[in-house]
């Protein structure tokens, strides 16, 4: 029997000081949390725009292989960890993993400030690159929303940047960041290029934990599939529209950064996506993964409650995050450090999308 867990949906339009304390709770507790949709106060992706993309990622996935090569991660051009993973190129779960994982995926990386891709886009993507680059852009500026109301839930002090502590850490404006966008796409077990014992042999996404700041997560109704693990364990299924919502809330996720740079009171919770038992859907879904600038300093964050939570001691802990300790009289990892140690420490390979 999978476990139960009721991952809460707050409301961030405009918060008050309790719905700030709020989040950081769920994100303490659970690692999970669903933020309102709300598109119409400025904070949040119009429903439209976002069709738009499913319909684009949609149009890519189904192109002949030939036309999806031309952007392969594997190119030169592409560049690190951008551009198109076919089946099985990401194994997110090596120790438990025989082959691959079960999904095809593409990885955009930052646009210029002009809009366009540093990457080459090919197919169906290529004519759609100043819409993607919009819907880039709307994710980031959605992400420094979501961490601005961290920063008051945590109650960052004003003198030391207030609510702008994380934001003014993301702002594209003043330098680069691994921060990407994802296309992905499961094939269901009916699928004709499926094996029909596909879903006792392979799993659509190993366990893993994301590593930058924050991801968005867009999923689909009648499209399930994501798991986490509870704290006791097991593993319970995460909802597509909890609360039937005419616009489904967005799923946030605290990453390996945000964890370490809380130093463990966000937790970054590791999640899995499964072929679901009697479930005979393809699987799209959307992730924006939010990393800080390349030199954002890995300082840890000035809040009393960051600063007083013992779980920071638990052995290994931040050594798990990507980060160990910190050691005196030397500088702080920056966010771009970070992420290469964690990529190199836990899989030991050069590409991955979180
Ligand atoms: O597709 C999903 O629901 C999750 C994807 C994911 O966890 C990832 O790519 O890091
Ligand atoms: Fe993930």
């Amino acid at each position: 029997m999978p476990d139960h867990i009721d991952i809460p949906i707050i409301d961030i339009a405009s918060p008050s000081p309790s719905t700030a304390k709020s989040l950081v709770d769920a994100a303490s507790k659970y690692g999970f949390v669903f933020i309102r949709n709300s598109h119409e106060s400025g904070n949040g992706i119009p429903p439209k725009d976002l069709a738009g993309m499913f319909d684009l990622s949609k149009d890519f996935f189904q192109s002949p292989e030939e036309v999806k090569e031309q952007c392969s991660i594997h190119s030169a051009k592409s560049g690190k960890n951008r551009g198109w993973l076919s089946m099985h190129t990401e194994t997110l779960d090596p120790n438990h993993q025989k082959r691959g994982d079960f999904k095809e995926a593409f990885n955009f990386g930052e646009f210029t400030p002009s809009g366009h891709a540093q990457q080459p886009l090919c197919g169906p993507l290529a004519p759609a690159e100043p819409r993607i680059a919009r819907f880039y852009d709307s994710c980031h500026a959605l992400c420094n929303w979501i961490l601005q109301v961290f920063a008051r839930g945590l109650e960052v002090s004003q003198e030391a940047g207030g609510e702008e502590w994380f934001s003014s850490r993301h702002d594209r404006t003043k330098g680069p960041s691994g921060s990407i966008l994802r296309f992905l796409y499961y094939p269901s077990i009916p699928h004709p290029t499926t094996p029909p014992d596909a879903d006792k042999t392979d799993i659509r996404a190993g366990a893993h934990s994301d590593y930058g700041s924050i991801t968005l997560l867009f999923q689909l109704p009648g499209q399930p599939g994501l798991e986490i693990l509870t704290p006791s364990g097991t593993w319970a299924p995460v909802p597509v529209n909890p609360a039937n919502d005419p616009t489904p809330p967005i799923l946030v996720n605290i990453g390996d950064l945000l964890s370490y740079w809380t130093n463990g009171l966000l937790k970054s919770t590791v999640h899995r996506v499964i072929f679901p038992a009697g479930e005979m859907s393809d699987r799209y879904s959307i992730a924006y993964f939010c990393h800080p600038l390349d030199e954002a300093e890995l300082v840890a964050v000035p809040s009393k409650q960051v600063g007083e939570f013992e779980g920071a001691l638990e052995e290994g802990l931040l050594e798990r995050l990507g980060g160990g300790k910190v050691e005196e009289g030397k500088r702080s990892l920056t966010a771009k450090e970070h992420l290469e140690r964690r990529l190199r420490a836990t899989y030991g390979v050069k590409q991955q999308g979180g």
